[in-house]
């Protein structure tokens, strides 16, 4: 494919912003044209056996709050027309290699093909073949089932009622993100840890809570060679072993989420124990294979399986709907709008939602591991800006610390604020739920109307050397995405779904390749190198001299 620069819908859109996109004031455009909200909203509507709601749920994208035209949007789409991004999808979805530097197919929606489409990656039926799929989710809903019950027990014979899932990056913020937002649904008798540092305090404060007899632990990684996870791992069952007196039982506390069979051995876990999955499956889109089984344990084989036909929903649309109807492909694209004609560099979401409070933490990696690189298709630099840096809290708090910058800052941050018609706890009569959606509303609707000077005067009683620090330039973009209902399994999974494909799509048009993470490979090298550097006898070699110097100084003060 052709660097998204040489193409002519970029040189065409290049000119549109100059001639329109510099010039669109939002607040005008809604009054010029009542229709606005019905033209740039999209709706998606899961179907009532697996939503939450009794009818189904809608998910109502709202991009009108953005700064584009009709115009714009075909312009836009005619980027992605001619960025061959239909081709790249349907080329995913055919289980081509599309991860070209690792020669990988990138196939994590089969993982979720809950109406079992056929899906082939060189000729294999990757959802029936022995090992594949269907065998897998088969084995989660068996294990799940078992431990739920108490049927599975620990080698005492009692009943496990805590989790500790090791596992970092991919294998950690899913399942974390996923268990918080479903908390509502999770098993009242399940006591979870998601461990993931290697700071030996993350394991450490784990274990404290824990007891042996009543523990499981899911070691979660998909090479198995992760040193956090391996050194965490490694720590958690020497801790067994000793708190046990060598009496427990590794296989009835221990098991492996892995596509790593040999590693997996090797630690001591029975194959038997391990649920595999393919190396299609990159880690930041892992959440819907064996790496979910902390999910599973937690809300349920049937909900687990409701998050499955959610997503599933999603891709449904992500495959069928025409680019100017694709929510996914209109997010993206919006993304591109700011990101290489704006010069935005940042994405702020912002889930007006607690249950959802690692959710921006899940989507930096998505979106920055996805998108942060440099390198086009053809193996020279990109010459214009890729992946944005995204950031996000829950709201309302979030208001309260850095939306400061977002109304009043220098920066264009485009933001997407995202909240639940319903809420899972209407306390104190509603009360906090109309608070929370009047904030909702209330934020898109300030970062676009802004305050002028002459509101601020007309005010009254401000001192005129105050004015212009009262004042709010607005024009400031927002896309509100708005759950028919509540937030349960089927509503999140099209809601990652809608991130995973935007991304996708950005990736598509920049002309990069989304799916590897050379990016991570060259800190974990020479970290190997300094750990080996802190037991021997001076300050290391080869080091520039601050990191001599303050390997050095680290060696003095802390005893090595
Ligand atoms: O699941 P494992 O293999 O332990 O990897 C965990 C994480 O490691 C990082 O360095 C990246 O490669 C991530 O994409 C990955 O999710």
């Amino acid at each position: 494919m052709a660097p998204a620069n040489s193409l002519s819908a970029w040189s065409d859109l290049q000119a549109h912003h100059e001639s329109v996109g510099k010039t669109i004031v939002l607040k005008d455009a809604f009054k010029s044209d009542p229709k606005r909200f019905d033209k740039f909203t999209r709706k998606v509507t899961l179907p009532a056996d697996i939503s939450s709601g009794s009818n189904g749920t809608d998910i109502i994208f709202d991009f009108s709050k953005n700064l584009i035209t009709e115009e714009t949007l075909d312009k836009l789409v005619k980027l992605a027309e001619e960025a061959g991004v239909e081709k790249k999808r349907d080329a995913m979805f055919a289980g081509e290699k599309i991860n070209f530097t690792e020669g990988r197919a990138v196939y994590h929606p089969a993982l979720r093909n809950v109406t079992n489409q056929p899906m082939k990656v060189d000729g294999v039926d990757v959802m029936n073949t022995k090992g594949g799929v269907n065998e897998v989710l088969e084995h989660m809903r068996v294990f799940s089932e078992q431990v739920r019950s108490g049927e599975w027990k620990g080698y005492t014979g009692k009943k496990l009622t805590t989790i500790i899932n090791i596992g970092i990056g991919g294998s950690d913020l899913g399942p974390v993100m996923v268990t918080e937002a479903l908390k509502h649904y999770g098993a009242k008798d399940l006591t979870l840890h998601f461990v993931s540092n290697i700071d030996g305090t993350h394991i450490a404060e784990a274990l404290a809570d824990s007891d042996p007899e009543t523990t499981l632990f899911l070691i979660a990684s998909k090479t198995f060679t992760t040193a956090e996870t391996t050194t965490n791992a490694n720590t958690a069952k020497t801790w067994f072993l000793e708190k046990t007196g060598g009496k427990g039982d590794i296989a009835k506390h221990f098991v492996a989420l892995s596509t790593n069979e040999s590693e997996v051995t090797k630690f001591g876990i029975d194959p038997a124990n391990m649920f595999g999955f393919e190396s299609w499956v990159g880690g930041r889109y892992s959440v819907w294979s064996a790496i979910g089984l902390s999910v599973v344990l937690y809300v349920g084989f049937d909900n687990f399986h409701k998050f499955l036909a959610g997503a599933h929903a999603m891709d449904q649309h992500f495959q069928k709907a025409p680019l100017k109807e694709n929510i996914p492909v209109i997010g993206g694209l919006l993304s591109v709008w700011y990101s290489n004609f704006y010069g935005a560099q940042t994405h702020l979401v912002a889930p007006f939602d607690q249950y959802l409070h690692r959710f921006p933490a899940y989507l930096q990696q998505l979106s920055m591991e996805s998108n942060g690189k440099t390198i086009t298709s053809d193996g020279t630099p990109a010459k214009y800006t890729t992946g944005p840096v995204v950031f996000g809290e829950p709201c309302t708090n979030a208001q309260h610390s850095f939306f400061q910058l977002v109304h009043q800052g220098t920066k264009l941050i485009p933001s997407d604020f995202i909240l639940a018609a319903k809420s899972h706890n209407p306390v104190s009569n509603n009360l906090h739920q109309k608070m929370l959606a009047s904030n909702y509303l209330a934020q898109a609707e300030a970062l676009m109307v802004g305050k002028t000077a002459e509101e601020v005067r007309a005010e009254g009683n401000v001192p005129e050397e105050l004015v212009p620090h009262k004042v709010f330039m607005g024009n400031r973009p927002t896309t509100s995405i708005l759950v028919g209902g509540l937030i349960g399994p089927a509503e999140l999974g099209a809601l990652i779904v809608y991130y995973e494909h935007l991304t996708f799509t950005e990736g598509a048009v920049w002309d990069i390749n989304s799916f590897d993470q050379w990016g991570v490979e060259l800190g974990k090298v020479l970290a190997k190198k300094i750990l080996k550097e802190i037991d021997e006898e001076g300050a290391g070699s080869g080091h520039d001299s601050s990191t001599g110097g303050l390997l050095g100084a680290f060696k003095a003060y802390g005893g090595f």
